[in-house]
């Protein structure tokens, strides 16, 4: 007989380098904390210049020496996991849990359903048995044109699934497979079989997106299916009652593909809204998804993917099973997070959409702690666990399904229809208790750290063929957006009862603790890193110096950290699998989302806490039109509106601009260069590096032509409102 460890489904091994990585962290805080020495020794007496300023770049350091400490709980100790899938069809595949996949959608102009229904034929094909698969799409538009789209997909998946299964196909999303084959098999070299599934697909595609161009769907495609008399009653996307419908069901011998072999169920979904009742937004939706689904598959597996997020790999499913099954370790483990990676990620990711270092780095460190963030998209879960299962209750296989056997499909319908209600989870603990949490805009963080607070585990799982693939924004504006919602939620987590700074403490792991810190505390970044972008380069204008001169020993802390810590970052990116001009358009971004973002998601989230405003979810695009999708390809940075966002970035970039010309201006006019640099070189440094990070800025205020610059008004106001700071400063000050 094989060993015990043999045996194991899976493994987890240790960062080798870790020791190396340790000693170099090591040296960085002694130049911290030596960088603070000198703040604290060299404050200038009362009365002389630049006293305020320096005590607040003293508070900026200090901030960012703190933040630079809690950024050590994701490096110091990384875990990588390892799957062995042969061992678990040798043991349990006749004996596979039940899986339930939710798809979430929420509105059909960006996110278009024949990109929806993608996602949804990857997941009915993955590669496990049919019968104990089952698709739930959740439709918070409440669109019947999404649903017509997936009654067409659940005819396609008869030939799609099949194929998929004879010709092993990945990925299983039809559009990225046609996209992946090479342009020469586009005419001649197709083999029979894939002209024949190519051709199916494209005239779905195009009934599709014809009936999505008119906003309407074809009558008779509407008489063919009852389910269309379900709109009848239906007033707007926010006051309607509940549509559910089985198209599929896996328990109908008839319901086959064209091969003969059982489909998994798929059912649509939009629970009831109604104007007067709040309906919390994708955490709703899935709450409601998880009640329907009990009564209908009750799958002891919960996938949770983004409409936009299709399986890329269709054994990531098998993957996931082999943590929560593992007789040793599996039992403690409520949920196994795949990264969330991106087809449309351009060559230098201009918006640093690739959320690269999170996936290469960032969330090993976590899993070496007891497992990463829950974050939506790509998250295998237990269901008892969601459900409000507690850590160390020993668990009862209930009898599965209840009396589902015995209901035709319409009675199972109707039954399940009135756990959607929109009223369902008032005077419950759903949203508290059981379910995912409600009231943050990072519904799945809280969720997450509410159950890894109990005792569970989680496991980050990366493989080398990518789980997962969606849409990354592709416009400056919904990038910040989308940051912003991000920081917001994530700040409202520490605000909130299950901060993970005092409520998680000894209850998950210290290094843990301090990563979930590390996404927490985004939101504050931002006052720091407006200060310092502002104020040296305002006293750089009146020659005023607030860090050593160049000859000074204190220069080397200072030197040391910067050029050690981007050496470090750019070294971590590249390994991470980027470019250099990727990590430099990173550094851009870093910049420009604690500069505008996180302010307002700062803002934001103490106005919320006043009770003077209401956070929205608003929904990234998943689409654009050619123009915009043009220039990203060719990575033209794209304005296009007048945000207040951009009023902040663009006045920055501005303020800079003068301060840094200003300066060299003057120094050279007064022939004083040298004297210059030795007095002002770190100040001169850093607004030139300002500058120099914002030239796509300037030209998308003054130098481009095309949509997607920066509106003139608003080029105009950030001009003038950064030169009269400047102006106050020098005649004030
Ligand atoms: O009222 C709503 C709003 C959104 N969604 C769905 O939620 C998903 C995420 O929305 P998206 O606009 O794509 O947000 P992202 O920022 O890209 O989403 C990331 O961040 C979210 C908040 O943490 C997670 O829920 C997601 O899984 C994660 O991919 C999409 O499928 C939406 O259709 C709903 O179902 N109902
Ligand atoms: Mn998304």
């Amino acid at each position: 007989m094989e060993r015990r460890e043999n045996l194991a489904l899976f493994e987890t091994k240790r960062y080798e380098g870790r020791f190396i990585y340790r000693l170099f962290a090591v040296t960085i805080l002694v130049g911290i904390c030596l960088i603070w020495a000198y703040r604290v020794c060299h404050i200038p007496k009362q009365g002389e210049n630049g006293r305020w300023a320096w005590i607040g770049l003293l508070g900026a350091e200090l901030w960012f020496g703190f933040y630079w400490i809690v950024t050590q709980g994701l490096r110091w100790n990384p875990a990588y996991r390892r799957t062995f899938k042969d061992r678990l069809s040798k043991r349990y595949e006749n004996q596979l849990p039940g899986v339930d996949i939710f798809v979430c959608t929420a509105d059909p102009t960006i996110e278009p359903p024949i990109m929806v229904i993608n996602t949804v034929l990857s997941v009915m094909a993955y590669d496990y048995p049919q019968q104990k698969l089952s698709v739930y799409l959740s439709d918070d538009g409440g669109s019947d044109l999404t649903f017509y789209a997936l009654l067409e997909a659940s005819e396609f998946a008869k030939y799609w699934i099949p194929y998929c299964k004879k010709f092993k196909v990945e990925p299983r999303s039809p559009a990225a497979y046609f996209r992946s084959l090479p342009p020469y098999q586009e005419n001649a070299n197709l083999t029979n079989d894939s002209a024949i599934i190519k051709k199916l697909y494209e005239e779905m595609e195009n009934r599709i997106e014809t009936a999505t161009k008119l906003g309407q769907i074809p009558t008779e495609e509407r008489s063919k299916h009852k389910g269309f008399s379900q709109w009848d009653s239906y007033s707007s996307r926010s006051d309607h009652d509940t549509i559910l419908q089985i198209l599929l069901d896996g328990r109908d011998p008839n319901a086959t593909d064209v091969t003969g072999y059982t489909l998994p169920t798929l059912v649509y979904l939009a629970r009831e809204k109604r104007p007067f009742h709040f309906h919390n937004f994708k955490a709703g939706a899935m709450n409601a998804l998880i009640r329907v689904s009990s009564k209908i598959s009750n799958g002891e597996i919960i996938l949770n993917v983004d409409c936009d997020m299709y399986s890329n790999n269709s054994k990531s499913i098998r993957d996931a099973i082999c943590f929560l099954v593992d007789e040793e370790k599996g039992h403690d483990i409520a949920y196994v997070q795949f990264p969330q990676n991106f087809d449309n990620i351009t060559k230098n990711e201009l918006y640093g959409a690739s959320l690269r270092v999170i996936n290469e780095v960032e969330f090993h460190g976590l899993d070496g702690y007891g497992g990463p963030l829950y974050i939506g998209s790509g998250c295998f879960h237990r269901r008892d666990i969601l459900s409000g299962r507690k850590f160390g209750v020993v668990y009862k296989k209930e009898e599965k399904r209840g009396n589902r056997k015995e209901q035709s499909v319409c009675e199972l319908e109707e039954t399940s229809k009135s756990l959607a209600s929109s009223t369902y989870d008032e005077n419950t603990q759903w949203g508290r208790e059981i379910g995912l949490k409600y009231g943050c805009s990072v519904e799945d963080v809280m969720t997450g750290l509410s159950i890894q607070s109990q005792g569970w585990k989680s496991v980050y799982f990366n493989p080398s063929r990518k789980a997962f693939l969606g849409v990354a924004p592709i416009t400056l504006p919904q990038t910040l957006v989308q940051h912003k919602r991000w920081a917001e939620g994530c700040f409202q987590v520490l605000l909130s009862k299950y901060s993970p700074a005092w409520y998680a403490y000894k209850k998950i792991s210290l290094g843990l603790q301090l990563g979930y810190c590390n996404y927490c505390l985004w939101t504050p970044n931002c006052l720091a890193t407006l200060y310092y972008s502002i104020v040296p380069s305002l006293y750089l204008l009146r020659g005023i110096p607030l860090f050593p001169q160049i000859s000074s020993p204190w220069l080397i802390p200072f030197a040391y950290v910067i050029i050690a810590e981007y050496t470090y970052s750019l070294a971590e990116f590249l390994w991470s699998g980027g470019s250099v001009l990727g990590w430099w358009n990173h550094q851009r971004m870093w910049f420009y989302e604690r500069a505008s973002s996180y302010l307002f998601a700062f803002i934001d989230t103490i106005l919320n806490k006043l009770g003077l405003s209401n956070s929205a979810f608003i929904i990234t695009a998943k689409a654009a039109n050619e123009d915009v999708s043009e220039r990203y390809e060719k990575e033209i940075m794209e304005f296009g509106t007048s945000s207040p966002m951009f009023t902040i970035l663009a006045a920055l970039a501005l303020l800079n601009l003068y301060c840094f010309s200003g300066a060299v201006t003057e120094a050279v006019m007064a022939e004083s260069v040298a004297r210059l640099c030795e007095t002002l070189f770190m100040q001169i440094l850093l607004s030139g590096l300002l500058v120099l990070i914002n030239l796509p800025l300037y030209q998308g205020l003054f130098l481009r032509k095309d949509k997607g610059k920066m509106p003139t008004s608003l080029a105009l106001r950030s001009a003038a409102f950064s030169l009269f700071a400047c102006i106050c400063f020098t005649i004030f000050y």
